[in-house]
């Protein structure tokens, strides 16, 4: 079968149609990771994007019942050169297409992704269409310039009770779930931490009744002025415990304490991102995916420094507080398959908890 990718700029690209047999709007990025697919596509912060890689084989290695971000994919439509039909691994169950029908996925292949990328790479992000080759484009593309993106993807996405993973040394920390991935529980809880997970809309007041140690604000989807009325819970949890926050995480501690979040042409999406820690002259290669960025101009006059750069193109990767335990990152150390050159984060918070709770000292 026969399927088309409308663009809202006009172009289209017609291939050849894998996964469900649905029609599905969604904004394009591209993401330039060699592997990761299954990760990348049930990532929460992916929700309703449909996902371009530009490697241009994927799914050799299947589809596994292990390497889920979230128990649900979270991609409007997923689009490649190949994908890989013969699929071989150890661990592997189904193939790329198999699972995308079985979890009513459209996608695409035998486009020419690179093409497709210098598009997004010059305009920026696009909205666009995943449809049969009979739609019209012209029509379509009307329809594309007057979809506006949904601002309600953090509540989608987040959990909508609390609930709890025990752990081994007693430090307690609730993850304020945004669209929590699942490696960020997994890190956390390899430390030893009591996990605590609530829901991205819990007053500050219950995540302080429930006398955590440390407080970690996840990763999640959309830009993160959709959920300001979550701003002054943030400041207050942030004032009063040790906090970490990851992606949207970072952007929301930046926006509670007065800095400004904007949007870039078409983001970081990849895990090869070069990032340097300010202090130590290091640099990091990073799993990124993110289309906001903190502004650095908007940084003055805050209580907020910078502590890590984007190599490619300056952009804020980290903060910290000029007194108060907190930091953030813009990439993912949480990231699966890897790079794994940021774990040490979690140490750091590991051992900011620790020290607020006397156990060691600083
Ligand atoms: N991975 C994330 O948490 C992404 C954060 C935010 N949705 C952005 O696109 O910038």
């Amino acid at each position: 079968m026969r399927r088309k990718l409308i663009l809202e700029n006009g172009e289209t690209f017609t291939g050849k149609a894998i996964g469900a047999a649905i029609e599905q709007t969604g904004e394009v990025v591209f993401n330039t990771s060699m592997t990761g697919y299954q990760e990348i596509l049930t990532d929460p912060s992916y929700k309703g994007q449909i996902v371009t890689m530009t490697y241009p084989l994927i799914g050799n290695y299947g589809v596994n019942r292990d390497d889920f971000e979230s128990i649900y994919p979270n991609v409007n439509g997923v689009i490649v050169k190949e994908a890989a039909e013969g699929p071989s691994h150890f661990r592997k169950e189904k193939t790329l297409d198999e699972w995308l029908k079985q979890t009513n996925i459209p996608g695409l292949c035998g486009i020419d992704t690179r093409k497709l990328t210098k598009i997004i790479r010059t305009f920026g992000t696009l909205k666009g269409r995943l449809c049969d080759i009979e739609q019209d484009t012209l029509k379509v593309v009307e329809e594309l310039k007057k979809t506006e993106l949904p601002r309600d993807q953090v509540a989608s996405v987040s959990t909508k009770s609390q609930f709890w993973h025990p752990g081994t040394n007693n430090n307690r920390v609730v993850l304020i779930d945004y669209g929590a991935k699942k490696g960020i529980v997994k890190d956390l809880l390899s430390r030893g931490f009591e996990v605590i997970v609530v829901p991205y809309d819990t007053p500050a007041e219950s995540i302080l009744s429930l006398s955590p140690d440390g407080v970690m604000l996840s990763n999640g989807p959309g830009n993160p002025e959709d959920i300001s009325h979550v701003l002054p819970h943030i400041k207050q949890v942030a004032e009063t415990v040790p906090t970490f926050g990851i992606c949207l995480g970072h952007q929301l501690l930046a926006l509670a304490f007065g800095a400004e979040t904007e949007k870039m042409t078409f983001g970081h999406r990849g895990a090869n991102h070069p990032v340097k820690h300010l202090d130590s002259g290091r640099v990091s290669i990073t799993s990124q995916n993110h289309s906001y960025t903190v502004s650095e101009h908007s940084l003055e006059g805050t209580p907020l420094q910078v502590t890590h750069r984007n190599v490619n193109d300056g952009s804020v990767e980290g903060l910290r507080h000029n007194t108060l335990p907190f930091f953030s990152v813009q990439y993912h150390p949480e990231a699966s398959p890897g790079p794994e050159d940021s774990k040490q984060l979690f140490d750091h918070f590991h051992t900011m908890v620790e020290q607020k709770r006397g156990i060691i000292h600083a």
